[in-house]
Parts: C-alpha cells; sequence; structure tokens
C-alpha cells in the first residue's frame, strides 16, 4: 500500500473515529456508556478471535477495529517520522563523500572524456580505411548477373551462349555464333542460379559508405528485359536491392545509434521521354508540375518540389516503394511483357549527426533502374513506344559518353546531355561509389545485345582500371615504391657513413693520443735538455773560475795603471742585454705550455718557433764575443765573474780556434804541454761531434725541398728555417748534447719511444 492510499484511509478513518465518538458520547450521555463499553470490549476480542469484524455503529462493534486502526495510523505516523529522519540521515552532498570517493569520480570523468575523444579518433579513422577499402577495390565497380533462361526461351530451343564453368568466379566466356569466346572480367559475376541474397551481400560493403557521408550510386544496365528490375526491386517474395539496402542502412542506424543520429528521407522519380516525374506525388493520376534540376548552393543537384519522404523503419519503405513502382511508366514490348519505359530512380538522403561532437553529414544514395537498352528494329516499336525508345537509347548513349569522358580523364564530362547523367552527375565520378549491375540474358537470341552490354560494362570498368585511371594509381603507387627504395638506399649510405664516422673518430682519438704522448715527451726531452744545460753550465763556470785564478792575480796588480773595463767600454747596447742571459743562468728553457697541446697546427708550430728562437737566442755569438772577456784584463771582480756570460760562451760556442781553458786549465792542473793538446783534441773532437749537424741531416737541409721540410709535424717550426746546426741538433728529439748524457741517451735509443729516424724520414 503506497503512502497516499495510507493518508486517504487514515483520514477516512478519523473522519469515521470522530462521528462514532460522537455517537457515544450522546450514548454515554443516555446512562449506558459503561456496560456499552465493556461489551465492545468484550466483542471486540471475540471478534477479533473469531476472525470477524462487524462493523456497525450502531452496535459499538467498529470501536476496537477503530483503535486498531489509530493504533495503525499513529505507528504510520510513527514510520513517517522516522523515515524523514533516515532520509534526512542519508541525504548525499559531495561533502558527504568522502574525499577519495570525490577523487575518483573526478578520474573517472577525465578518463570518460579521454574515452570520448579517442573514440571519436577511432570512429573517424575506421571510417578513413574503410574508405580507402572500397576505394582500392574501386570506386567504380561492376557486377554482371546473368537471368536464367525463360519459359519461351526454353520452349524456342535457345541455348545459353554464357559459359561460367571453365572460367574463374569473376570471369565468364561469351561462345560467338562462330563458336569463337569472348572472355569478359568483372569485379564479380552472378550466375543465374544465384539468389538475391547473393547478390546483396556483395553489394553491401558499398551501402555503409553512405552512412559515412560519401555519394553513392548503385544502378542496373542492360538489355531489356535481363533482370534490371528484378535485381533492384525485387518481388515480395524475393525481394532486391533497393529494399535490402535501406534495411541495411536501418540496421546500420541502430548499430551506430549511442554516437550517430540518423535521419532518411526518400524520393523517387522518373525520367520518362527526357521529363522528371515525381513518383511520390500524392495524386500521380493529375499531371504533375514541372520537375527541373537545380545546381543548390553547395554544387549538388537538386529537384526543387520533388516530394521527400522520411522514413522510419522498412515496413514504411516497402509501402512507399510499392507506391511508386505502381505510378512508374509501364509498358508492354516484344521483349519484356511489363518493360520499363523510363529510367527508375530511387534517392536516399541520409542526414548523419555525431552525438559527441555534432558533426553533421547529408549524403546522396541512388538506387537506379535504367529503362532497358533495346533495338527498335527488333522490338518492333512503333509510336509511343518507338518514340520511348529513342528516348531511352538517348540517354543511355549519354550515360555511356559520361562514362567514357570519365574514364578517359577528359577535363569535359558532358553530364547535361541527358535529363539521367545531369541529375546523377554529384554522384557519378570523383569521389563518389558506383556500383553497376550489368544484367545479360544467357539466351543465344540476344547474343548482339549482351555482348553490347558487356563491353559497355568493360568501359565503365575501364574508370577504375582502365590506363587513364589507374595510370594515376600506378603511378601513386610507383612514387611510394621510389621513395621506399630512396629511403632504403638513403639508410643505407648514412649506416655507412656512420660507420666510416665511427671510424674516423677512432683513429682521431688514436692520433691524438700519440700526440700526447708525443708532447708529454717533448716535454721530458727539453727539461731533460735544461738540466743537462745546467749541469754543464755550472761545470763549466767551475772551470772558468779555475782557469780564471792566474789572469785576475795579474790583473790585481795592474789594477792601479789600467781603468775599469767597465769605464772603458760604453753599456751595452739594451738590447744587447738579452732576457735569455738570465736564462742560461738559470739553465731553464721557455716551459711548454701546461695546457694540453692543441691540435691547431699553427699553434703548435707559432709555440715552437718560439722555442726555437729561444734556442736560437742561446747560442747567439755575442756569447762568444762575451767570452773573451776574461782574457782581456778584467778590472773588477764583479765582472770577471759574470757567471751568466762565461758560461753561455763555453756552452754555445765551441771555436776550435780559440783556447779558452786549455793554457788555464793546464797550469792549474799541472798538466804538460803534450797532455793539454791530447786532452784539447779529445774535448774538442767530442764537441764537434755534437755540435756539428748530422751529415744526413745537413744533406736533407740542403737538398730537401721547403715544402717538404716544413711540412714535419714534431718539429714545430720548418727545418729550413733553422740556420744554426746546434738548433738542428736541438730539433733531434733523440740527440741531447749532454756529453753527461750521451752515453745513457744511445743506450736508450734502442728503447727510446721517440726512435731515432734519419731526417728523411722524419720530415
Ligand atoms: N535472376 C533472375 N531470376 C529469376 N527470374 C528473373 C531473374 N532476372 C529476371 N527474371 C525475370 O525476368 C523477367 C524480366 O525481368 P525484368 O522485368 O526485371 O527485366 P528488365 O530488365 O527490368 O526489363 P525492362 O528493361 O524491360 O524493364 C521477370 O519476370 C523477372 O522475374
Amino acid at each position: 500500500m503506497d503512502e497516499l492510499t495510507m493518508e486517504i484511509l487514515t483520514e477516512k478513518f478519523n473522519q469515521f473515529v470522530i462521528d462514532c465518538n460522537l455517537k457515544s458520547s450522546n450514548r454515554v450521555s443516555g446512562n449506558i456508556a459503561p456496560q456499552v463499553k465493556e461489551h465492545s470490549v468484550c466483542m471486540d476480542e471475540n471478534s477479533l478471535s473469531n476472525g470477524t469484524n462487524e462493523i456497525s455503529p450502531d452496535k459499538g462493534h467498529t470501536l476496537p477495529i477503530l483503535k486498531k486502526i489509530l493504533d495503525l495510523s499513529s505507528k504510520i505516523q510513527e514510520l513517517k517520522n522516522q523515515h524523514v529522519a533516515l532520509s534526512d540521515h542519508v541525504k548525499l552532498t559531495t561533502d558527504s563523500f568522502p574525499g577519495l570517493v570525490v577523487n575518483s569520480v573526478q578520474s573517472l570523468g577525465t578518463e570518460y572524456e579521454l574515452l570520448k575523444r579517442k573514440y571519436l579518433e577511432e570512429f573517424a579513422e575506421r571510417r578513413r580505411l574503410y574508405n580507402e577499402v572500397i576505394e582500392m577495390k574501386g570506386n567504380i565497380r561492376v557486377f554482371c548477373r546473368c537471368r536464367p533462361l525463360n519459359e519461351n526461351e526454353t520452349a524456342n530451343g535457345h541455348a545459353s551462349v554464357i559459359n561460367f564453368e571453365s572460367s574463374s568466379d569473376n570471369e565468364l566466356q561469351v561462345i560467338c555464333s562462330d563458336s569463337s569466346k569472348k572472355q569478359f572480367r568483372f569485379d564479380c559475376v552472378f550466375r543465374p542460379d544465384d539468389n538475391q541474397e547473393a547478390v546483396f551481400a556483395q553489394t553491401k560493403p558499398i551501402i555503409t559508405s553512405v552512412l559515412d557521408g560519401f555519394n553513392v550510386c548503385i544502378f542496373a544496365y542492360g538489355q531489356t528485359g535481363t533482370g534490371k528490375t528484378f535485381t533492384m526491386e525485387g518481388t515480395p517474395e524475393h525481394r532486391g536491392v533497393n529494399y535490402r539496402t535501406l534495411d541495411e542502412l536501418f540496421r546500420i542506424s541502430e548499430e551506430r545509434r549511442s554516437v550517430m543520429k540518423y535521419k532518411l528521407v526518400v524520393s523517387m522519380l522518373e525520367v520518362y521521354n527526357e521529363k522528371i516525374r515525381d513518383l511520390l506525388a500524392e495524386n500521380s493520376d493529375q499531371p504533375t508540375k514541372k520537375l527541373e534540376i537545380k545546381q543548390a548552393a553547395d554544387g549538388t543537384q537538386e529537384v526543387p518540389g520533388l516530394v521527400e519522404a522520411s522514413v522510419y523503419g522498412i515496413e514504411d519503405v516497402w509501402e512507399m516503394l510499392k507506391s511508386g513502382n505502381s505510378t512508374r511508366s509501364v509498358g508492354s514490348t516484344n521483349a519484356n511483357e511489363l518493360s520499363s519505359r523510363s529510367h527508375c530512380l530511387l534517392r536516399v538522403t541520409v542526414m548523419g549527426e555525431n552525438l559527441i561532437n555534432g558533426q553533421r553529414t547529408r549524403s546522396h544514395l541512388w538506387l537506379v533502374d535504367l529503362a532497358g537498352s533495346e533495338r527498335v528494329a527488333k522490338t518492333e516499336a512503333e509510336g509511343d513506344r518507338l518514340k520511348e525508345s529513342q528516348f531511352i537509347n538517348k540517354s543511355l548513349s549519354a550515360l555511356g559518353d559520361v562514362v567514357s569522358a570519365l574514364a578517359s580523364k577528359s577535363a569535359h564530362i558532358p553530364y547535361r546531355n541527358s535529363k539521367l547523367t545531369h541529375i546523377l552527375q554529384s554522384s557519378l565520378g570523383g569521389d563518389c561509389k558506383t556500383l553497376m549491375f550489368v544484367q545479360i540474358s544467357p539466351s543465344a537470341a540476344d547474343l548482339g545485345e549482351t555482348l553490347c552490354s558487356l563491353n559497355f560494362a568493360t568501359r565503365v570498368r575501364g574508370i577504375e582500371s582502365g590506363p587513364a585511371r589507374k595510370q594515376v594509381d600506378l603511378t601513386e603507387l610507383f612514387k611510394y615504391k621510389q621513395m621506399a627504395e630512396k629511403l632504403k638506399h638513403d639508410e643505407k649510405e648514412s649506416k655507412k657513413l656512420q660507420d666510416s664516422l665511427h671510424a674516423l673518430q677512432l683513429r682521431l682519438a688514436a692520433r691524438e693520443h700519440m700526440c700526447r704522448n708525443l708532447q708529454e715527451k717533448v716535454r721530458d726531452l727539453e727539461n731533460q735538455i735544461a738540466e743537462e744545460r745546467k749541469t754543464r753550465l755550472k761545470q763549466e763556470s767551475r772551470a772558468i773560475a779555475i782557469s780564471a785564478q792566474p789572469s785576475r792575480l795579474a790583473t790585481l796588480k795592474e789594477a792601479p795603471t789600467r781603468k775599469p773595463l767597465a769605464e772603458k767600454k760604453p753599456p751595452l747596447n739594451p738590447s744587447k742585454l738579452r732576457i735569455p742571459l738570465r736564462r742560461i743562468t738559470t739553465n731553464i728553457l721557455p716551459q711548454p705550455s701546461p695546457m694540453p697541446p692543441k691540435k691547431n697546427g699553427k699553434e703548435n708550430t707559432a709555440r715552437k718557433s718560439i722555442m726555437m728562437r729561444n734556442a736560437e737566442d742561446l747560442v747567439k755569438p755575442r756569447r762568444a764575443s762575451i767570452a773573451m772577456r776574461p782574457q782581456a784584463a778584467a778590472p773588477s771582480t764583479s765582472q770577471v765573474f759574470q757567471p751568466r756570460r762565461r758560461v753561455s760562451i763555453a756552452t754555445f760556442r765551441p771555436d776550435a780556434s780559440s783556447d779558452l781553458t786549455t793554457p788555464l786549465r793546464g797550469s792549474a792542473c799541472g798538466f804538460t804541454s803534450g797532455q793539454h793538446s791530447s786532452i784539447r783534441s779529445q774535448r774538442k773532437a767530442r764537441y764537434s761531434r755534437l755540435f756539428a749537424p748530422l751529415p744526413e741531416m745537413r744533406a736533407s737541409v740542403e737538398t730537401t725541398p721547403s715544402i717538404m721540410r716544413s711540412s714535419s709535424k714534431f718539429m714545430g717550426s720548418p727545418i729550413g728555417a733553422v740556420r744554426n746546426p746546434a738548433v738542428v741538433a736541438l730539433q733531434r728529439k733523440s740527440f741531447v748534447w749532454s756529453p753527461l748524457k750521451l752515453r745513457s741517451l744511445r743506450n736508450s735509443r734502442k728503447s727510446s719511444l721517440l726512435p731515432s729516424r734519419p731526417s728523411s724520414e722524419m720530415q
């Protein structure tokens, strides 16, 4: 019992109770109340125990029931209050959920949006791919259908001239009168025993394109009486393409209901004697208004005033098709008792709306049953039939011209040459899908027409697979093939280049490593040279000091009569007071840069040049002139003991003619003259060996062209630029001009990482 009923009952019983109470009070006022009350209670209990309730206000039996009702009412009220309390308690608000739930709901919402977007993308992708499949199959496809031999033909003994057995599925052979066979190939070939389902199964895929927003045109072409109407319209028992197509459209739209909303509108017209007739006009018996083809703003062809009937189910369609067909122009010919004397066009306009993104589409599906092509002579048409035949043939010829123009990709397509082609303009060619049924008769009597129809169909098929169209596809294919090959080739090349680059990088790294090693060795050798020089200078200065002792004494004796040398000689030109003297004193050659050797050859060369210049400075002949000073009487001790000058003299300018040390040394050390000369000659020979340039070096310096000489990597400066043999000797890494180290160096030559090479090799 719902709440409302309970409330009504409660109210009624409340009223009843009030009434009863009033009556009871009346009785009480008549002094019968106590007895009645007791009796009532008694009765109530009895009646409850007996399971019977007799409600009789007069007898007071109603009171217990009322009491019960009141109890129940109060209970109901109580329950109601409880319900309200509970409702308040469980009232759901956003705050009543924990944060986790709210977050989950929010993330689910986001996920839903994402999925929706993805679905839309997938939907678009599916549509694109499906369209591609259809296009790959061919935007214009041709199916051939052969009807069975009819009774007349069998009776007249006409044999079938169509051979399906020896050919593959999509091929047929026509046995000509001279027993030769002509083979034809189509996208699909239906034999006489193929039923309507089989035909539609192959037709179905193209229909889906209409719902995807593409224009589609399906038409049946062929000789009269070959089954065009049978294929397109069919019979109530064997429904044709028209009915099945609409059925399929409804089925798919139902399938996509959650995403897409479709509206189907149907129009039906015929082109009869180059006039357009609306087959759905309500009163077709009346002369219909003249319909003309106009171009709409979007470039499509429209027929203003044409009835457009919305259909919501297949039942509507069948009724509508029946009514339309009933008004179609038919007539009896020799070939067909109910021959279609017009082209019948059923137009289905599909308006789609995407429920997710609101995108709208509008596309047309044309289902055309053409009038039969026929030979006027054969049909023996006269009068109206002849006129009809002429119009039919004219418009079919116009259709053939359009097909030819499309096949040859002609700039001008003669759509306007007939009403039929004009109205189908936006559904023939372009990106719309076209399916043609070429209907043929198997009878030998129709051989000529059959061959004509098959040839025409082959031309139509040529739009898709013929040279013009195919060429485009092949060109594209070829282009992609070429691109793929080029890509492959480029990949190979780039791999090769990468490999060689890697090898070069490895080689470069090895070279750099070697260079670093060599630079280190150069530094080591330079340090070694500096050390050697220092040691030698010390030795020489010691020797000079010893040899200068007697002359110094003599000088001291002559001192009063002589002027100091400094007074006699003008001070040295500042430019001649060369800094390298200090270097000689310290005996430290310019240190190599702490920075790692750079790859830049110029910098290396410059640095080496500086080093070589410094080395050259050290061996300037001026030291020789200063070295002669000890022979002259030194006026002061400070001048005599100039270790720098003396050191440089002795070291860098060994001169065979100047006898620097022998007399002094001889006297100092007590050697005899013969001993002196022997020692002197030994030392001289040793120095000569040391400082004289190597014979091969000299030879190379003289003979090697300057370009070749300057190409020396490790010397830093071209050898040709170094004139002084001592410097040349310095540049020889293995050549250390230290007598002390000479032996050890000679020994270490074999194990040295810098092998002593002939100068020609070094260059
Ligand atoms: N595949 C088939 N199976 C059985 N019967 C067929 C078949 N095709 C055609 N017929 C029959 O052949 C006869 C002629 O068919 P239909 O009227 O469809 O020819 P048509 O090409 O439309 O002729 P027209 O151009 O003169 O209108 C019909 O009786 C039809 O039932």
